[in-house]
């Protein structure tokens, strides 16, 4: 996908992250344009998490500033939906398939029959229609993964963030979430988190590397994912 518009919608500059002493982000200035599909990769704690979580404004910088645009003009908010990498929802909180999906419309607040159609339709979409009203905790891991996405993209979203979105996810649904993911591709900004590069980086339009330090691969997709794996062999 080419990135034809330049309408910058997410900017970062000059962030520095540090834990205590240590440096978990540094020097990071980039510049997310309406319709990017953004690929990261990188090694086992290269900062990728953290960069998002800072992107998505749920963790500080140490220092540098995260700017939200909408038409050209800074906004205090952007609707983004975020697929964290491990998932925050203790799986004994006596909670539902169909009531995980329904929490990411509570910003929306739709009425009963809207939320009931639109809950409905993400289940089915998600493959978890025979298992709506079971409980999170006996789900599968790649279940409760599929309804954390449908939790995230169920407001359509302008710009959705998925950490590692294949985690847990079996072989069957592999290529499902692929599909969705280009699907979705079209409607959304995407930034997605993968150690899995063969198949994402073909779709992304941008493919950053975290290693701290931020590099914005220009080479081929194939390139990409040479360097990605000679980035550290041992994580991809
Ligand atoms: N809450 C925290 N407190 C202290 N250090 C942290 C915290 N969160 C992350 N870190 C450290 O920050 C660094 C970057 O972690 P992060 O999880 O962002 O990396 P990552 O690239 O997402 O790793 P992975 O590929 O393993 O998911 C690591 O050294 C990690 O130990």
């Amino acid at each position: 996908m080419e990135n034809k518009e330049k309408e910058i919608i997410i900017s970062l500059r000059d962030i520095c992250k540090k834990w205590d002493d240590k440096i978990a982000l540094e020097d990071i200035n980039f510049d997310v344009h309406r319709g990017d599909f953004i690929a990261i990769t990188g090694p086992n704690g290269g900062g990728k998490t953290t960069l998002l979580r800072i992107l998505l404004r749920l963790l500080k910088p140490t220092s540098g500033s995260v700017t939200y645009f909408r038409h050209g003009k800074a906004v205090d908010d952007l609707s983004i939906g975020y697929l964290p990498q491990k998932n925050m929802i203790d799986s004994r909180f006596p909670i539902s398939v169909e009531e995980v999906i329904a929490s990411g419309l509570i910003a929306e607040s739709p009425g009963k029959e809207e939320m009931r159609r639109r809950v409905s339709e993400v289940t089915k979409l998600m493959g978890l229609e025979n298992h709506s009203s079971q409980t999170i905790g006996n789900l599968s891991g790649g279940q409760l993964q599929r309804a954390l996405l449908g939790r995230a993209i169920i407001a359509r979203p302008r710009v959705l963030v998925l950490d590692e979105p294949l985690s847990y996810v079996d072989k069957r649904f592999e290529h499902y979430i692929y599909d969705l993911v280009a699907e979705l591709s079209h409607s959304t900004t995407l930034l997605l988190v993968s150690h899995e590069m063969s198949t994402i980086a073909g779709m992304a339009n941008r493919h950053l590397i975290i290693d701290h330090r931020l590099t914005e691969c220009h080479s081929s997709h194939h390139q990409v994912h040479y360097d990605c794996d000679d980035d550290d062999g041992s994580s991809m």
